[in-house]
């Protein structure tokens, strides 16, 4: 039986640590993936670059998924504690026999640079280098954290892109031209939304002026965040929200005078990259499940959402004037989430 063992960082994982994976799990009977991480290096390593430092359950969890139907392969996590430039090869490959525990003939790597280092510290074992040039899956870790992920969107395995995904959430009262505009720009970034749940709710029940109850607006924001995880799966980059938490604890106020904690709870929980506000000065639509419709209620309405917003320190970005005008304003401040 033949042992092998491929380590990295997977910082991030991407389709050339995808190629050399699988790659190399054709050639041994038993292959060992090994996550080698050290929060302060990999810290370091993410300092003035465009990605965030990247926890290690998340990328043991990316390799995980990767190797979930394929037996002979197991993930293996090792802490090494140590900065960038004073990597112990030595006392990493201790702890890699040590976690292996059976002799190892194959090591496996794109890089020429460690065949020395191999040599010395397995030397029963061959290092077998996996597309050395890179011309199978042009990519590297450094340049994905140097320029951003969404410049190399391509080489982000399908798995992995939920976790890079912008959340982008609209908030607004009643008739405000959300729905439009958050379809429109799902359609324009080639993507997916969440339409409001809180609808939803209302057309199963054939309305909701005084016929909602308290638990309404939890089954709203549960509902609601459910549908969210379904849309990051399948989101290219970005995903459009229409309406969150904060938004619901504002209509369990108006309709049923009930501030209720739960909601506070989930809206601490909520991680918007960007806010966008709709003021409420297009016509207004009577769509049969809107129920303020004068002017004064909803300037009003307006009004209270604000105070809401402001009270959980969100730091939104208000669109107004006609409809052509709210889209280019959006862009602009998509435009600057997505950079
Ligand atoms: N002590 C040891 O014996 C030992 C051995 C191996 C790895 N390690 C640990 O892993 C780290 C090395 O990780 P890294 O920075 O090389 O890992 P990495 O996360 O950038 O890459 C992981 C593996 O995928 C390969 N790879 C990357 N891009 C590829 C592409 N486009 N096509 C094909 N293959 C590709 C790399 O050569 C490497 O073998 C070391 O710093 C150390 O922490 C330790």
């Amino acid at each position: 039986m033949t042992v092998g063992f491929i380590g990295g960082k997977f910082l991030p994982l991407h389709l050339g640590h995808v190629y050399a994976i699988v790659h190399a799990s054709t050639i041994v009977d038993e292959l060992y993936v090994i996550l080698s991480h050290s929060e302060l290096r990999d810290r370091e390593l993410c300092q003035d670059t465009k990605m965030n430092y990247i926890p290690a359950p998340i990328r043991l969890r990316w390799l995980s998924q990767l190797t979930k139907d394929m037996p002979h392969v197991k993930v293996i996590s090792i802490e090494d504690q140590q900065d960038n430039d004073n990597y112990d090869w030595a006392e990493g490959a201790q702890l890699i026999k040590g976690k292996i525990g059976k002799p190892i003939d194959y090591v496996f790597s794109s890089e020429i640079q460690y065949n020395d280092i191999f040599k010395e510290l397995y030397p029963n074992a061959k290092h077998k280098l996996i597309d050395p040039m890179r011309s199978q899956v042009t990519i590297s870790a450094t340049t994905i954290r140097t320029e951003g992920v969404f410049k190399h969107w391509e080489f982000i395995p399908d798995f992995v892109r939920p976790y890079f995904v912008k959340k982008i959430v609209v908030v607004g009262t009643e008739s405000c031209g959300k729905s439009t505009l958050i379809r429109n720009l799902a359609k324009l970034y080639n993507t997916t939304y969440v339409a409001e749940y809180g609808r939803t709710l209302c057309e199963e029940l054939g309305g909701c002026d005084g016929i909602m109850v308290k638990e309404d607006y939890q089954r709203i924001a549960y509902g609601h965040k459910m549908e969210e995880f379904k849309a990051i799966e399948k989101a290219n980059k970005i995903v459009f929200i229409d309406t969150e938490a904060i938004v619901t604890q504002f209509y369990s106020n108006l309709y049923n005078d009930e501030h209720q904690a739960i909601l506070d709870e989930i809206a601490k929980l909520q991680d918007y990259a960007l806010w966008l506000f709709l003021e409420p000065d297009v016509k207004w639509v009577d769509d049969g499940l809107r129920v303020h419709g004068e002017e004064s209620a909803r300037e009003q309405n307006n009004q209270h959402l604000k105070t809401l917003l402001n009270k959980h320190h969100i730091d939104f970005r208000v669109l107004n004037g006609n409809y052509e005008n709210r889209l280019k304003e959006a862009i602009q401040y998509i435009e600057k989430v997505v950079q």
